[in-house]
Formats: C-alpha cells, structure tokens, sequence
C-alpha cells in the first residue's frame, strides 16, 4: 500500500496493494493497524455507499457537531472527488485538493474531520463507499456552492445534477465563523 500527501495537510491519497489473478483481483480496503501507521485513524464507526449517475454532484458537505473524517473510494466507475478545508484558523482555510477514484485504480481518500466533501460522476454510473469516524446526525449536515467562486474548484463539468438541498448552499465567504468547524488541534 503507498500513501502520498496532497496539498492538504492531513488529506491522504491511499494506493492499496490490488492482488491480480486469473480470476480477477483481492484487495483489503481497510485494515486498521496499517491504516493507522499511516495516520490514518482506527476508529470508523459507519460506512456508507452511494450510488449516482454521470454528471451527478453530491457536496459540497460537512458536520458541525459530529465532523466526520472519511475514507472514501470507488468500486465500480469513476469520480472526480474534492476535498475543501474550512477549519477556522487553519494555514490552508478555503484551499482544496482532489482525486480522481475509480473501480480501476482502486485508489481511496481520506479526509480528516472539518473539511468540506464533494465529488462528481464522471462515468455512466459511479457506486461509491465510504467509513465515517462519527455518526450522522440529520440536524447536522451543512454545505457550501460546489461552484463557490472564492474556492474556484476546477470540476471535470459546468452543468451537474444536484440535489434541491445543494443547490441552495451559501459561499463560504458568507457563512459565518460558529458555522465552520475548528482544526482539531486549534479546539
Ligand atoms: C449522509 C447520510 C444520509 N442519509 C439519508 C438522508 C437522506 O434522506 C438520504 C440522502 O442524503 P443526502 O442527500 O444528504 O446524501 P448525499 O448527498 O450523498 O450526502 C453525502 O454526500 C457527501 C459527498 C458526503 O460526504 C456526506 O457523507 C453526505 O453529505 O440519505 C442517512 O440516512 N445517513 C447518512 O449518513
């Protein structure tokens, strides 16, 4: 298994060891020992798996209340996958970073508690799992304009589907400070 940083400090690009055969592959898409040698926590307490069609965005979200960090990746299809940092007071506030993930590279995500994420389908459809480090709390999901001018994140497209709910998210120059999460070690 490789991990490299990105140019968010504490965002992860995980490449895990894909065992090829005749048959097809065998990969271990988490193991917490060596997960958490690489920094990346032990303790994910859901997993979630969505399923979306080309040219659908889901994002760009994040928790107030319960933040929660995620390992997300692709196993059938092709995502363009971001992740924002709002943690008030961090050096990097209001940069972002992404990856592309898909059923064949095979490569994951992690993003730490406090960012904002968002993805977008770049196949015909895109089944799409991720482990959270806290639970979902439906009185605690806030978002931010996937086209938010001040972030300026280079989507693959220009028209996406959304959901009513993000198609109503604020910049994040007008949310105010108590509604963004604070670097965990600035608490
Ligand atoms: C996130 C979530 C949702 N739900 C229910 C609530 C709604 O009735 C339905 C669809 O929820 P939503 O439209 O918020 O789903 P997404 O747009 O995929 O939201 C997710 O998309 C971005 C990319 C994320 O990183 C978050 O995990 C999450 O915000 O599932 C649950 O029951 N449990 C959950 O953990």
């Amino acid at each position: 298994m490789k991990v490299m940083p990105t140019s968010l400090p504490g965002v992860l690009l995980i490449q895990p060891r894909v065992f090829s055969d005749p048959r097809g592959f065998f990969m271990e898409t988490w193991q917490a020992h060596r997960y958490q040698l690489e920094g990346i926590p032990g303790r994910f307490v859901q997993d979630n798996y969505s399923c979306s069609t080309r040219g659908v965005l889901r994002g760009l979200h994040y928790q107030l209340k319960h933040p929660q960090g995620k390992l997300v990746y692709v196993l059938q299809g092709e995502v363009f996958d971001v992740a924002v940092d709002i943690r008030q007071g961090s050096p990097t506030f209001g940069h972002w970073t992404s990856a592309v993930l898909s059923g064949k590279n095979h490569h994951q995500l992690y993003i730490p508690a406090g960012f904002a994420h968002g993805f977008c389908v770049l196949s015909e459809t895109a089944h799409f799992l991720y482990k959270c480090t806290d639970f979902y709390e439906p009185g605690d999901e806030y978002g931010l304009r996937w086209d938010d001018p001040s972030l300026g994140i280079n989507w693959p497209l220009s028209a996406p589907q959304l959901s009513e709910k993000d198609g109503q998210y604020p910049t994040l120059d007008s949310v105010a400070q108590e509604y963004l999460p604070v670097a965990e070690d600035l608490r």
